[in-house]
């Protein structure tokens, strides 16, 4: 089998969901693993080069059939030279849009080699009813027959050009209109969410507020604090979690490309 010196994993996680695939499948390789959370605001913004010998493992969930702004924007600070690449799209049983064909088209932009690719289907992270718990044992030992097909390609060393769903131009990418609210009697002042944020959307000196402008309704805030205390609420949400309960219910499988 091919070995690599180095598993480098790149991610956006605000619910963990991403994370913990990226990780499944960075831990089938051998290799010493290196890891950009871009969820942490100064986590991947200046330019990195990866050497040869190593095994890229890019990991995104999809906000609105596309890849999340702060994310893709930090995603091209990434280039490798013909250096293998795995690229994952992970969604919450609702729709792919254009993201998984973005996904592709920055990494080929800067110069990956895509072994394989595809789209996974783990719990929504705002409507939290749709998809629970997954990625879930079926979901793992399909992802785990993904792997091993990429390492037989990662052996040949045989890489076409893989072809995915999706349509250019891209769909517009459209801001999900939530914040979540902070119940300042439960909040203790850990400063979780702040450090969590990745728009920088909740001021160091009021963990309870949030800028609505700056907000991306990522939810890592609301899976940092360990109080409960960050939510959302409302009219548009209760409408949201009707519609996608009644629309969105039906088990939807990952899908892969090699
Ligand atoms: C702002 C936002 C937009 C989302 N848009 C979509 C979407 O278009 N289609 C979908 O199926 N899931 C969507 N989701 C659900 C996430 O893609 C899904 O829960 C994913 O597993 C989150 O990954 P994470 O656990 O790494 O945060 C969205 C979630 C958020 C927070």
């Amino acid at each position: 089998m091919k070995t690599f010196t180095k598993i480098a994993k790149i991610y956006f996680s605000p619910s963990s969901t991403t994370r913990k695939i990226v990780d499944e499948i960075a831990n089938k390789f051998e290799g010493t693993q290196e890891e950009y959370d871009l969820l942490n605001a100064a986590s991947g913004n200046t330019p990195k080069e990866f050497d040869d010998d190593t095994l890229v493992i890019v990991g995104m969930p999809i906000f609105a059939g596309r890849l999340p702004k702060t994310a893709s924007k930090k995603l091209m600070n990434f280039k490798g030279e013909n250096i293998p690449a795995i690229a994952i799209v992970n969604y919450g049983n609702v729709n792919i849009g254009d993201a998984l064909l973005e996904l592709n088209d920055i990494l080929k932009e800067n110069g990956f080699n895509i072994a394989g690719t595809g789209a996974t289907v783990s719990q929504h992270s705002i409507v939290t009813d749709v998809a629970t718990g997954r990625p879930d044992s079926k979901d793992l030992e399909k992802l785990n027959e993904f792997v091993e097909k990429c390492k037989e390609k990662l052996d040949s060393e045989e890489f076409e050009n893989i072809e995915v769903p999706g349509n250019k131009p891209y769909c517009e990418y459209k801001k999900v209109p939530l914040a979540p609210i902070c119940d300042e009697s439960l909040c203790v002042y850990c400063y979780e969410c702040v450090s969590s944020c990745p728009e920088e959307a909740i001021p160091d000196m009021a963990p309870a507020e949030t800028d609505t402008n700056l907000c991306s309704a990522c939810t890592a805030c609301i899976y940092a604090c360990p109080e409960d205390a960050r939510y959302f609420t409302g009219d548009l949400f209760e409408g949201m979690k009707e519609k996608f309960l009644a629309n969105f219910s039906k088990r939807k499988e990952s899908e892969f490309y090699l």
